[in-house]
């Protein structure tokens, strides 16, 4: 079970000491946020935050790109530092090209589904890809409300791991408290999200102690 903080909701003007204070407190990955204003309706992070960021910490830097045309992205992220690549199945038609490329820059490859998404739509690529990200809530924002349905896709692909021997972590992201990561974990989730439960805290640490609770329970 891994805990990657997500620093959208960090305070921006101190991602230093935000990545440092999580990382001292025993997280697995930092969350990288990358939103372009097209994809969805938000602008974040560019390649460049994330190389003045990649020195800062030796966690992997779980890069969720937000992003249309994201094979356009893919070399300049994994060149920033990038260690995990999430590329959303809605933002190419070409879904298998996006995992070719990141797997070429040795980087671990990620798809990513909306909420409206079904797995359907990813199935033929799952032999290849090392984690999906199940978005439990409309990618944009932080502090969303999570949605229930998406425990069942969580479930889904948990059996479909098993079923056929694939080897990708699950991962959810948005809305994740203590109460909806265990009700993730049950269904199937290795890798846990949050932002706003952890940044918006006045003691972080203390929140990264009752999530790491919630799932390992
Ligand atoms: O990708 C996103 C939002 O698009 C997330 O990573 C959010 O940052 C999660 O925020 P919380 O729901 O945990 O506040």
């Amino acid at each position: 079970m891994k805990i990657s903080p997500s620093i959208l909701s960090a305070d921006f003007a101190n991602l230093q000491q935000g990545i440092e204070l999580v990382e001292k407190n025993g997280v697995d990955y930092i969350h990288v946020d990358v939103m372009d204003g097209h994809f969805v309706p938000n602008i974040t992070f560019g390649p460049n935050v994330l190389q003045a960021i990649r020195p800062v910490t030796k966690l992997p830097l779980d890069t969720h790109l937000m992003i249309e045309n994201p094979e356009d992205y893919i070399d300049a992220f994994a060149e920033a530092g990038a260690d995990i690549i999430g590329v959303h199945a809605e933002a190419t038609p070409h879904i298998h090209r996006a995992i070719q490329m990141i797997k070429n820059k040795n980087v671990q490859a990620e798809v990513v589904i909306n909420p409206g998404t079904s797995i359907n739509s990813i199935y033929h690529i799952l032999s290849m890809i090392d984690q999906i990200l199940v978005m439990t809530v409309n990618p944009g924002f932080g502090g969303q409300s999570f949605i229930e349905e998406s425990l069942d896709k969580i479930r889904q692909l948990a059996d479909l791991r098993d079923e056929k021997g694939y080897h990708y972590d699950i991962e959810v992201d948005g809305g994740i408290v203590p109460e909806t990561a265990t009700r993730c974990k049950e269904a199937g989730a290795d890798v846990f999200v949050a932002g706003s439960y952890i940044f918006g805290a006045e003691q972080p640490e203390k929140r990264i102690q009752l999530l790491k609770e919630a799932i390992s329970e």
